[in-house]
């Protein structure tokens, strides 16, 4: 685990958009794409219209395929659904082909919705190994993250899949990865900032004795790839250091 800590949030977008970037770049040359999971969430849309505007040179986007972790059931043109923050920060303005961009479609039921969505990634990936280029999270002030919240029963799930699940504490559905899949990417980045999110931090990164259910976070943990987490100081600052 490579763990960044930045003074201001705007040093900590410069050095993950680098990031973003290098592993766009490398994925591009090697295999013609780069397959890139979005996170959704108030956290990443300052980083999305940066790298739309500021930095839209340093990537070919023709080249890159847009997915969600995971999606609110609402409306696809409801203020809350992930894939609208998405198309207005980053994905309109690049003019993003609709073939390269694969939202949840929560005009169905939620179950249907997470199957379909299934369907297309394995249909993507022509049956291979989903393992994506990368994975970018946010984390929640409860330690969730994508829509893996604590104790609900998507975290006891050991299936490489996208499932539907109820959150008792928001009366609502979701639609998520689950930590297996979350798990085999290539590359996953965490994006926290904000002292809300310090105590989750803290147990996320440096309990012993883990408690999943509590702190969902703590699922993840690559198979084969990398995870680094972008921190800035407030939300970096419960940990002993
Ligand atoms: O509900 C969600 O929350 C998390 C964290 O979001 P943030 O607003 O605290 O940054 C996000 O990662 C997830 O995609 C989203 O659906």
């Amino acid at each position: 685990m490579n763990l960044l800590i930045y003074k201001t949030q705007a040093e900590l977008f410069e050095d993950l958009i680098d990031y973003i970037v290098n592993i766009a770049n490398q994925s591009i040359s090697e295999k013609g794409c780069f397959n890139f999971v979005l996170t959704g969430g108030n956290s990443p849309k300052a980083l999305y219209e940066l790298l739309a505007t500021t930095y839209k040179d340093k990537i070919d986007w023709s080249k890159v395929f847009f997915f969600f972790g995971d999606e609110r059931n609402v409306a696809p043109n409801h203020e809350s659904y992930n894939g609208l923050m998405a198309k207005n920060a980053i994905l309109a303005p690049l003019n993003i082909a609709e073939d390269h961009i694969f939202y949840v479609d929560t005009t169905l039921e939620p179950e249907k919705a997470a199957i379909e969505y299934h369907k297309a990634i394995v249909n993507h990936f022509k049956g291979g190994d989903l393992a994506f280029d990368l994975i970018l999270l946010g984390m929640g002030d409860d330690a969730h993250t994508a829509s893996l919240f604590p104790g609900t029963k998507i975290l006891n799930s050991k299936e490489v899949e996208i499932d539907s699940v109820y959150v008792d504490k928001l009366s609502t559905y979701r639609i998520s990865f689950t930590a297996p899949l979350i798990n085999k990417a290539k590359n996953i980045a965490f994006l926290v900032f904000g002292e809300g999110k310090a105590n989750a931090v803290q147990h996320v990164i440096e309990d012993e004795q883990k408690n999943t259910n509590l702190y969902p976070t703590q699922l993840i943990n690559p198979i084969d790839g990398h995870v680094t987490w972008f921190l800035d100081d407030a939300a970096a600052s419960l940990l002993d250091s």
